[in-house]
């Protein structure tokens, strides 16, 4: 028995207790903790229990995630101690919100955003569809963890609706542009890591300091538009195509809450630089599940990720790059070894010529009116699951081109 009603076999347990940034109706927008299914007023209970914290009534996580890992495991703590009915009032009515009665906001001011690219199956699928005839994995894709610069401004929260780019897109038969709303709507199912605590600039940060900066894990849609980006990349990498929306769940995982999704990576050949080169036990156990129009079309597994989180933030630092509270980096698209696995919907229907059925329909790209809803749960202690909660996104076409 906790001292809160929790249901049963929730993935909002006290194992898990995810922040996120909420408000009521007439309220200020707040840290709160998800348990169960309700939202729990940090700032208003650690007032009531007389250590009140200022970063805990922000609009933002940034504040309480600058404060550092000492301080994250502090609240934790108290948190699962007051929840567990260890104190003496047991009494948290007050503080709970049912989650149908709270606005959920963006969870923390994005700094950087950063993409990796990071799953094998996904880098090798995208070359074969996008470059075929060529090498499915560039020489470099083995010994460093591949990434480009994102768009920081335009991550949005799950919920948010996402407008339909135009731009220039690449033809299929043809290397003519033309211009228009993308005919390619994609998804891309990822993971994000979240900055608490910066680091200085010119001091990369070892494998071993990631959990001494890393605050929590995010789901990521990082919605991409085939053929905006099929025509732009060359050689710069993904621009326009990639930097329209890009949709994070609205509850923060805390590092801490994952501690038993925690595996072996797959083997890494060759053997990584010594900047790379670590602890193996970094791979994470999350089950992800992709629903398009409310039908699953796909599980894809992290586990199977090549680079783990924090090979990818030795790597972002390694050249002298700082990180600030609220950064962002995200794995890139996972997908396993089958195609129902696959994290993007260009693998799923391998570059649109293998539609799926969705609804009855025969589906590729995404159409106007589609949702699409990523979802994950990690192992937690014995048969306890850690949920994640989802990054949903509805399409809408361009207001002034909407018919
Ligand atoms: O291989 C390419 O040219 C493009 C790959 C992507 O679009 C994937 C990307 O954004 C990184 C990722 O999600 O894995
Ligand atoms: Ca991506
Ligand atoms: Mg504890």
């Amino acid at each position: 028995m906790t001292a809160v009603d929790i249901p049963a076999g929730s993935p909002f347990g006290l194992d898990n207790l995810p922040y996120g940034v909420f408000s009521t109706p007439g309220t200020a927008p707040r840290v709160g903790v998800r348990v169960g299914d309700r939202v729990l007023d940090l700032a208003a209970l650690f007032e009531d229990l007389e250590i009140p914290d200022p970063a805990l009534s922000a609009d933002s996580l940034g504040p309480f995630m600058a404060q550092g890992p000492a301080r994250w495991a502090e609240v934790r703590d108290r948190l699962q101690d007051e929840l567990a009915g260890h104190s003496r009032r047991g009494e948290f009515g007050q503080f709970l919100h049912t989650l149908d009665r709270v606005h959920l906001h963006l969870p923390f001011r994005v700094g950087d955003y950063v993409d990796f690219y990071a799953n094998e199956h996904h880098a090798r699928n995208l070359g074969a569809i996008l470059r075929p005839g060529s090498a499915a994995l560039h020489p470099n894709w083995k010994y460093l963890p591949v990434g480009y610069h994102g768009r920081a401004g335009t991550v949005v929260v799950s919920g948010t609706e996402v407008v339909r780019p135009s731009g220039q897109r690449r033809g299929i038969e043809t290397d003519m542009p033309t211009f228009g709303p993308s005919q390619r709507l994609d998804i891309e199912a990822e993971v994000g890591f979240v900055v608490g605590v910066p680091s200085r600039r010119g001091v990369p940060i070892p494998l071993g300091d990631f959990d001494a900066h890393v605050f929590g894990a995010v789901l990521v849609d990082d919605w991409s538009a085939r053929d905006i980006q099929a025509w732009e990349y060359v050689p710069l990498g993904p621009f326009l195509g990639k930097s329209f929306a890009t949709s994070i769940s609205a509850w923060v995982v805390p590092m801490g809450a994952l501690e038993h999704a925690r595996i072996a990576q797959p083997p890494q050949d060759p053997e990584p630089l010594p900047y790379l080169r670590g602890d193996r036990a970094w791979g994470l156990d999350l089950a992800i599940e992709v629903s398009w129009n409310g039908q699953v079309v796909s599980r894809p597994p992290y586990a199977q990720m090549y680079w783990s989180p924090a090979q990818m933030l030795a790597h972002l630092t390694v050249g002298g790059a700082s990180v600030r509270t609220g950064d962002l980096f995200a794995s890139g698209t996972v997908s396993g070894a089958e195609r129902s696995q696959c994290g993007s919907l260009i693998e799923l229907t391998w570059g649109g010529t293998e539609p799926v059925t969705v609804g009855g329909r025969p589906s590729t790209f995404l159409e106007d009116g589609d949702e699409v809803v990523i979802a994950a749960t990690a192992p937690g202690p014995g048969d306890a699951r850690i949920g994640f909660g989802e990054v949903r996104g509805r399409v809408i076409g361009r207001p002034e081109t909407a018919g």
